[in-house]
């Protein structure tokens, strides 16, 4: 083992830990064997060890203790316990990464006893490197460890550093929960297709060009989205009529409210005992 590259323990390898890891191998910013991927199923350690060479651990305390790198990717319900498990078993010069939703600098800080923490909200288009991750450090966090986080976030796609914590709550409601809604309309446009006729696989096929389509058009014009609207709306035409309706139904209000909605619950994820009850008539 190379003991100039720095150790990384994953503390949690479902979906985002998986995403984690493998862009780190993939991009060649990590060799495997100094990955260590913590969680309670060894069959799921054993599946990312043979798929990716890292090495597994059942045991969250045994893989952060030798860790430069620390990441927290476990459901933010599972955080605390995870904290109490972890505290006084990382190493004092250690850096905490948390991609935990809604979880605070100073709620990690705490329970760890650690004040060398950056907090981060990817999203799952990160398993394919296309994803976007904004983050903020806490002020013990120094020039050398923000080059590694950059580099570790890298490899799940866009970075974004930001000095202000709150923004974190922000990009889990638009970015970190974004895909869902993306996926929402796509399912709901394929499912109109099907309705009026077509075959699936036909209409998934116009779909998801026509989606892919307008965002590459929409980055390379680098215009308003309204103007390329416009473009699509020929007086007394189609698209008029189909926006009148999505605007009768409040699409812009609906999508405004579910945002606010998601921050809102980000903001309580955070706190002490999150709630998993739902709102009705919020
Ligand atoms: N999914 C997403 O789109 C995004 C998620 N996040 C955040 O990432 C975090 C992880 O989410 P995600 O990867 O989707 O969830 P997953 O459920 O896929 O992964 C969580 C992992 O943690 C493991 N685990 C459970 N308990 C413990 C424990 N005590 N110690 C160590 N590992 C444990 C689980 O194992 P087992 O399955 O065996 O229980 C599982 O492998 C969450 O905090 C979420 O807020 C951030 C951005 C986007
Ligand atoms: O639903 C969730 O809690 C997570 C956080 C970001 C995306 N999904």
């Amino acid at each position: 083992m190379d003991t100039t590259q720095p150790t990384i323990a994953l503390i949690g390898h479902g979906i985002m830990g998986e995403a984690i890891l493998s862009g780190l191998i993939r991009d060649g910013l990590t060799p495997a064997d100094h990955i260590l991927a913590a969680g309670p199923r060894v069959d799921r350690g054993e599946e990312l060890r043979d798929r990716y060479g890292i090495r597994p651990f059942t045991d969250n305390r045994a893989a952060a203790e030798q860790a430069d790198v620390v990441i927290l990717s476990v459901k933010p319900q599972r955080l605390d316990r995870v904290l109490e498990n972890l505290r006084g078993h990382i190493q004092p010069d250690a850096l905490i990464i948390s991609i935990v939703a809604g979880a605070s600098i100073e709620k990690i800080a705490t329970q760890l006893g650690h004040s060398c923490i950056v907090r981060s909200m990817p999203n799952t288009p990160g398993q394919i490197g296309e994803g976007i991750t904004v983050w903020v450090p806490s002020p013990s966090v120094n020039e050398e460890q923000k080059k590694t986080v950059r580099q570790i976030l890298g490899a799940l796609g866009q970075e974004i550093f930001v000095e202000e914590e709150n923004y974190l709550d922000m990009a889990t409601a638009l970015s970190g929960t974004g895909p869902a809604y993306v996926f929402l309309f796509l399912e709901a446009l394929i499912d109109a297709g099907v309705h009026l006729g077509f075959p699936r696989r036909i209409a998934e096929q116009l779909v998801l060009q026509t989606v892919s389509g307008s965002v590459d058009y929409y980055r390379r014009k680098k215009a308003h989205p309204a103007a390329l609207r416009n473009e699509v709306t020929s007086p007394g035409g189609t698209s008029a009529e189909a926006i009148y309706y999505l605007e009768k139904a409040g699409f812009r209000t609906a999508i405004s409210r579910a945002i606010w909605a998601a921050y809102e619950r980000s903001q309580e994820l955070g706190k002490d005992k999150p709630t998993g009850q739902l709102k009705e008539n919020s």
